[in-house]
Parts: C-alpha cells; structure tokens; sequence
C-alpha cells in the first residue's frame, strides 16, 4: 500500500477497503454535493499572511475548551456507525482519539453504547444528542450519559428530518446485521433496516424516530433537563448564534453536517465571521465541515474560532487501521498544524490573529 501522508490519501486508502454502501454512507453529501465541496474550498481559498522572524524554535498548539486543557484545539465531530469501519468502532476511536488527549464527541447513532465508550475513553468525553420524538428517550439518554461521566452535550439542531443523500438511495443502505443502534437498543430501536428497497434506511428510520418540531422552546427544555454545559450544533447565522446564547447555550458549532444536510447551503467557513462576530467572545465558537489540514486550523482560529472539530477523516483513519490508523490521522493532522504555526510566525495559539488573513487584492484596489 502507498504511504498515507495526508488525511487526503486516508480516504483513498479507506475506499480501497469499505463496501460500497457504507463507504458511500460515509462520504456522500446531499443532493449534488454542493454544500460537501463548498466546505473545502473555502478553507483552500483563504490566503494567510505570515509573520517573519519570529522565534519559533518552542511552539505549543494547546489551549482550554469549557475548562479542559486539550494539546490542540481540535476535537472529532460525533459520527454514527463507527463499526462499518472496523469491527471495535467506536471503542477504537475514542481509545485513540482520548489516547491523545483530545476531546470525543459521542453520537446518539454509535454502534457502541455511550457506557462502553466512556468505559473505553482514558479523557474527556462530550454526548451528541439528538431529540426523539418520544421525549423520554431523549431524557433517558441525557440521564445515562450524565451517569457515565460525559461532561457536556452538544445538541444537534440541522437535522428534523435527514438529507437527500443520494448515495444512500441508490446503495438502499442499511445497517448490517452486526452493527446495531447500540444507545437505542434499551428502547427497541436497535436496527436500521427495512424499509422500502428504493429508499436508505437511515432516512427511514430518522423519519419514524427523530423530531421535526424541535423549536427554542426544545432547547429550553433540554437544558432544563441538565446542569451540564449544552452547546448547539449546526448553526450557521449570526442571529441563531446570538438567540442560542440567549436560550443558554453554552458553545457553538458551526456545522452543515458535512454538507449531508441541506444541499445549497452556505459552507461553514464563510458564515465563521458573521457568527463570530455575534457571539462577541460570550461563548466558544467551534467550526466543522471540510477541515482537512492543519492550516485550515489556523485559518479558522485567524477568524475567532476556538476550536475545530475533525469529521470523515477521522472515520478513513478507522477504517485503514482501527486505533493506530485514528491515531495516526491525528498525528499527522497535529504535525500539519505544528509546521503552520511555525511557518506563520506563531509560536502559540495566542498569535494567531485576524492580520494573518490576507485581503484579497479586489478589495486592495475597492
Ligand atoms: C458518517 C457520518 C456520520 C455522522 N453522524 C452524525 C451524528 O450522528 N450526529 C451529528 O450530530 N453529526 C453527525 N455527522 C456530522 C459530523 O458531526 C460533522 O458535522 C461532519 O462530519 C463534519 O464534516 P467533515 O466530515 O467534512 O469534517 C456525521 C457525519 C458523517 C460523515
Ligand atoms: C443516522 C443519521 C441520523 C446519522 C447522521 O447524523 C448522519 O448520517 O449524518
């Protein structure tokens, strides 16, 4: 096999070995996949400036996320259905992802219970919650996932019902028979299979279970239901950012699901300012959807960002190696960011600033 130097040539390596269907499940977008490639070319068109001269022989990414000191400001996205990568899913990555001090974001749909993972985890643990129809389920996960230690949630708010994922149609994905909804096997809504033969079976089933009438007044209760921190995942307008701070969020994440969701929809990166700027600093603002290199890491930190969060990458590593391949993505990921920070003149996260993105020479000459 080629060496895999870039996070890049993990999906290549990935696809190699996934099925069809669950490879698709994984890298597919919505619709024409607008939104999946506008993610990463608004990273890619963002030139940086970088400061010369500046000693850098010492330089340390580490920062403070809700009050835990992570080694880089980077976290990996919730992502459902880790075992169609590899046999120990989710247990392999958050041994690796916690491994390295890095902070795990849980999701509602692993094919691991949230018990297992924390039992797995050796650091932080956030829940990724999405809210059913039947409340008690919600309250029940939001219970168990306090009893097992996970520190904060982060409540997803860009999905009443699932997008077009068309792959998914085409493939009539469905979960293998080995691969369960483990947190809703308690509940009786461990499968995802069935359904019509022309249709995903994730679409089936969040359109049975998921709750499209998820309004502020949602997230009210959510809170209500917990003294742990909430942020809202899938924002991406400043007026949605401001009125979650006023319903008590505690954090952002500008999200579009990976461009799974609303295809046409504006790219996570060119909304960072706008939401930024109406945050104004009251709480932390994280970004995902098409991060893919360290530099974009100091790109999304120029425009105020605190952290991003990795998502698909995370899952090639997983699927090409189990632990060591999620390990060895983020290592490669970190040196990327290393070497930025470097390169940029910024021996620390505290350098970086909004005169390292460059204007663009339209706007030189307006
Ligand atoms: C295979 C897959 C499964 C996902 N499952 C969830 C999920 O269960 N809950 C959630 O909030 N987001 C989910 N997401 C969205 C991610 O949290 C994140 O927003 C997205 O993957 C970031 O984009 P990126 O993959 O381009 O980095 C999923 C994404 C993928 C690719
Ligand atoms: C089954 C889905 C709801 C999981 C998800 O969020 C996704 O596939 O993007």
């Amino acid at each position: 096999m080629r060496v895999c130097v870039n996070l890049a040539d993990y999906e290549q390596a990935a696809k190699l070995r996934m099925t069809k269907s669950a490879f698709g499940y994984y890298a597919a977008g919505a619709g024409d996949e607008l939104t999946l490639r506008a993610n990463v070319e608004a990273f890619q068109r963002l030139r940086l400036r970088p400061r010369m001269l500046v000693d850098v022989t010492q330089r340390d990414p580490s920062t403070t996320l809700l009050g835990h000191r992570v080694p880089m400001p980077v976290t990996v996205a919730p992502m459902g259905f880790h075992r169609l990568a590899h046999p120990e899913g989710e247990l392999a990555t958050v041994r690796a992802v916690t491994g390295q001090g890095l902070i795990f974001v849980a999701s509602t749909m692993a094919t691991s219970t949230l018990e297992a993972i924390a039992a797995a985890a050796t650091g932080r643990l956030w829940f990724q919650l999405y809210c059913f129809r039947d409340r008690e389920i919600t309250r029940s996960l939001i219970r168990r996932a306090e009893a097992a230690g996970y520190s904060a949630f982060q409540l997803t708010v860009d999905v009443p019902v699932l997008g077009r994922r068309e792959a998914d149609i085409r493939n009539n994905f469905q979960l293998p028979e080995d691969c369960r909804v483990a947190n809703l096997e308690p509940y009786g809504l461990g499968s995802i299979r069935g359904g019509s033969d022309r249709e995903s079976s994730a679409q089936e089933y969040t359109d049975r279970l998921f709750d499209a009438s998820l309004t502020w007044e949602t997230v009210d209760w959510i809170r209500s239901q917990t003294r742990l921190p909430v942020m809202l995942k899938g924002i991406l307008r400043g007026d949605d950012a401001a009125r979650g701070i006023d319903h008590g969020a505690t954090g952002i994440v500008v999200s579009n699901h990976g461009g799974r969701q609303l295809d046409s929809g504006v790219s996570t990166f060119e909304v960072l300012p706008e939401i930024v700027q109406a945050v104004r600093g009251r709480v932390p603002v994280l970004i995902d959807s098409g991060v893919r290199r360290g530099v974009d890491v100091v790109k999304a930190l120029a425009v105020g960002a605190s952290a991003v969060q990795l998502g698909r990458p995370v899952l090639w590593g997983l699927a090409v190696d189990g632990q060591a391949g999620v390990e060895r993505v983020l290592s490669l990921f970190r040196m990327e960011l290393d070497n930025a920070l470097a390169l940029c003149g910024c021996p620390n996260l505290a350098a970086i600033g909004p005169d390292l993105i460059a204007r663009r020479f339209a706007e030189f000459l307006s």
